[in-house]
């Protein structure tokens, strides 16, 4: 069985008091307040293979008919046989416009294996942030951009994955590409990873913005999840066309209602979230 099932699906996570940081006060996630909601989850009636399937997908593989080249090149995205908890969607069926990589899917990310309470490559939100996404997203395809995301909804079991996976000093396959200039051991209080992430609210975003022309993600001066200071905003270690690049995305995050996170230019959290005090624990499938 898939590590993921040890927790159900559906759980909410226990109440933890989050870890004091000299980060905290810089960090939105770390104010979050108690556990006050109890939702039921449907459980899934199909275990998905998550090793079976791409993390890439976008409107450009759902949109048309299937020719036989499409199918030889795209692996099949696995079935939504999951009912997700009320007030949740499959963010891919609200915003077909958008590019997705969900990186905690697969292997490109800082743990350098696919994370538990990941089954599926889908972007998984709240009904109140992917309505402000689709805002977001029409605004930008009038610039000539669109939306790549890379993580919304993540299991709390994913945020102990990355708990368990800091204090392993052994473990450093990723450190080249992710963390170089950081110790490890240190990410969460550097505020590059919370301990009660606004990942598990359903209500946070990781993204970016790519070219319509080019298809290409705009130059944003560090790669998504590099966890260092060059990832800060304010940071003078990019060119003004890469920091003029993240702020346009913090301008047109900050009208339809998210807050940009200081240490992250990809992290977004919607201000008037529906369950701010809920770290949901349902898996991504
Ligand atoms: C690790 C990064 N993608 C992220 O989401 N960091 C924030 C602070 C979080 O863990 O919620
Ligand atoms: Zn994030």
């Amino acid at each position: 069985p898939h590590p993921a099932n040890s927790l159900a699906s559906g759980d909410q996570v226990e109440q933890q008091e989050p870890s004091p940081s000299p980060a905290a006060a810089d960090n939105a996630e770390l104010n979050s307040s108690i556990i006050d909601e109890q939702q039921d989850a449907v459980q899934p009636t199909d275990e998905q293979d998550s090793s079976s399937s791409d993390s890439l997908h976008g409107s450009e593989i759902d949109s048309a008919v299937p020719s036989s080249e499409d199918v030889a090149s795209e692996p099949a995205l696995p079935a939504k046989t999951y009912a997700l908890p009320d007030g949740f969607v499959y963010l891919d069926d609200i915003l077909e416009d958008a590019q997705y990589d969900i990186r905690y899917y697969g292997e490109n990310n800082f743990v350098g294996r696919p994370i538990e309470g990941y089954l599926a490559p889908y972007a998984i939100a709240t009904e109140e942030m992917a309505a402000a996404l689709v805002k977001v997203s029409e605004e930008m395809q009038e610039l000539g951009y669109g939306l790549l995301i890379y993580d919304t909804y993540r299991p709390a079991k994913a945020v102990e994955v990355f708990k368990e996976w800091s204090q392993d000093e052994a473990d450093t396959l990723m450190k080249d590409s992710f963390y170089p200039n950081e110790e490890k051991s240190k990410l969460f209080q550097r505020g590059y990873l919370s301990q009660r992430s606004g990942h598990s609210r359903g209500s946070t975003v990781d993204l970016t913005l790519y070219e319509l022309a080019s298809g290409e993600p705009l130059d944003m001066g560090s790669p998504y999840d590099l966890l260092d200071e060059i990832s800060y905003f304010g940071t003078r270690l990019i060119t003004d066309e890469q920091a003029a690049n993240r702020e346009l995305l913090k301008k047109v995050m900050k009208k339809h209602g998210f807050k940009e996170y200081s240490k992250e230019w990809w992290h977004y959290v919607l201000l008037d979230e529906p369950y701010p005090s809920t770290y949901f624990d349902f898996d991504v499938q």
